[in-house]
């Protein structure tokens, strides 16, 4: 990885571009090999989920990131957002070394590449969108995902606090057409210099032209609690999170960018997202859990677990938080989740810290939620981190095996992405993942909705079914 001193005029004419390339594309070709360049440059202000719009592709490698308030935080940060159109490397790998490759294709793609522009930027430089699915194998033969993508985008666009940045990454190789590469960049950076700081037209809503059909009975669900309580009191696992799908198809084909806009007005703290793959499909998401981030060598995660429906009215509300807070069921649940986390940490040589256990609340739900910092050397990398939570007891159980088991036999569909590690990391090794939550899968027409709940003593299977009702119906309201 080499980093070129700052180049504020890289974008300023297409003459100028091409001369800056032209000599990247000789190095390749001395070195005998591909050379990729990352070009940072600030922009106007402008809302990277429209420039999303305006250039991703459904058949193309997307992603697309955002968290807008910061407020339960420690430290407030500015909100943060980030899309990533086409790919200029990509990396795919199914099985348990899923981990490990990641960060080798990571470190060998870095080496190729040269770091020019505004670096010193927010967010500026090679970023590596990862999504991973829940298992490290999919029991599906043509799975909607593989268990690991990696892809660093041809462009990223981004927005943190009011610092709008451009990235674009372009790889350079004897057989490049070089006329044709300055063309193709050198017209999509026009392009998004064209686009406003616009408003995304909200999707027509069709509520009533939907069918909705659960993918296993909600009486299997309840079975499978019931089933799941039993070895829990033959100690087989003291925690199980159970999911539950729903498909939803519609006369016409569900707009995910619209979705996502709707997303973040309703779950401003949450972190949205969304990623696809090359037949199109899309997943998307409003998800509260964080899994891990990492900036300047400071370390966040934290416990999600215990949940309770946000009351009609103010006394209500409150009534209903003080019993979540105080319920021995709720804070079991919960404990499970901190306890393992900090463990985990503690075996990859760090001290978390964690704060009280508080409440996260959510416009139509509430949940316990325990922060937990650590100091990261530089030796551990963000995705060994990711390894080592994932998946923790608030998606998956405790032990974690027989968890995963038991969620293998009962579960009638594959998870795919949901309730597993989605995010980014940067060349500097700062980055964040969220736990693919509250999530659906869009094809055309047809959307799978996912939400879970996690069985411990004392949990009955009504309730828990009206649990992962009540998270699903919030996804879907924001379908449409
Ligand atoms: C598994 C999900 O959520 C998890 C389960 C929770 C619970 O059971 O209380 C709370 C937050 C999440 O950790 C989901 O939303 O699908």
């Amino acid at each position: 990885m080499t980093v070129t001193p700052r180049c504020t005029h890289l974008f300023q004419t297409r003459r100028e571009l091409h001369h800056f390339l032209n000599r990247y594309k000789q190095i390749s070709e001395e070195r005998i090999q591909p050379q990729i360049m990352s070009l940072s440059m600030a922009i106007d202000p402008v809302d990277p989920l429209v420039v999303f719009q305006a250039l991703a592709e459904p058949q193309q490698l997307n992603f697309y990131m955002e968290k807008r308030a910061f407020g339960q935080e420690v430290e407030p940060q500015e909100g943060v957002a980030i899309a990533a159109i086409g790919s200029a490397a990509k990396f795919t790998i199914n099985g348990a070394e899923r981990f490990t490759a990641a960060q080798q294709f990571i470190r060998s793609t870095l080496a190729q590449t040269a770091i020019c522009g505004q670096a010193h930027l927010p967010l500026a430089g090679p970023h590596f969108f990862c999504s991973f699915t829940f298992f490290d194998q999919d029991s599906d033969r043509k799975p909607a995902f593989p268990a690991a993508t990696i892809f660093l985008p041809e462009w990223q666009i981004s927005r943190s606090g009011s610092h709008c940045l451009v990235v674009a990454n372009v790889v350079l190789c004897a057989t490049t057409n070089l006329e044709e590469t300055v063309d193709r960049l050198w017209q999509t950076w026009q392009s998004i210099r064209a686009i406003r700081y616009e408003l995304i037209t909200p999707a027509i809503e069709h509520q009533d032209l939907l069918t909705r059909r659960d993918v296993a009975t909600t009486q299997h669900f309840k079975q499978a609690v019931q089933a799941a309580l039993t070895d829990i009191q033959q100690a087989t696992f003291h925690k199980i999170v159970l999911a539950h799908a729903v498909d939803v198809t519609s006369p016409l084909p569900f707009d995910a960018i619209a979705a996502l806009h709707h997303l973040r007005k309703l779950y401003p703290g949450c972190y949205l997202f969304s990623t696809s793959n090359d037949r199109g499909q899309q997943f998307i998401g409003a998800s509260p859990e964080r899994l891990v981030s990492v900036r300047d060598g400071q370390l966040k995660t934290g416990a999600l677990a215990g949940s309770a429906p946000r009351g009609k009215t103010t006394s209500a509300d409150a009534a209903l938080a003080k019993r979540l807070l105080e319920s021995v069921k709720e804070r079991h649940e919960h404990r499970v989740v901190s306890q393992f986390i900090c463990q985990q940490l503690a075996q990859l040589g760090l001290s978390p810290q964690s704060l009280p256990v508080r409440l996260l609340q959510l416009s139509n739900i509430q949940h316990l939620q325990t922060p937990i910092y650590a100091t990261v050397p530089a030796d551990t990398h963000l995705l060994d981190v990711v390894a080592a939570l994932h998946p923790t007891p608030a998606v998956a159980g405790m032990p974690r095996a027989a968890a995963c088991d038991y969620i293998r036999r009962y579960e009638t569909f594959e998870r795919s992405l949901y309730a597993a590690p989605i995010g980014w990391v940067d060349h500097h090794g700062n980055g964040e993942f969220a736990v693919g939550i509250r999530s659906a899968l869009i094809d055309g027409c047809s959307a799978r909705l996912f939400a879970g709940a996690g069985i411990v003593e004392g949990s009955a299977p009504e309730r828990e079914l009206a649990e992962v009702q009540l998270k699903l119906q919030a996804l879907l309201q924001a379908l449409i």
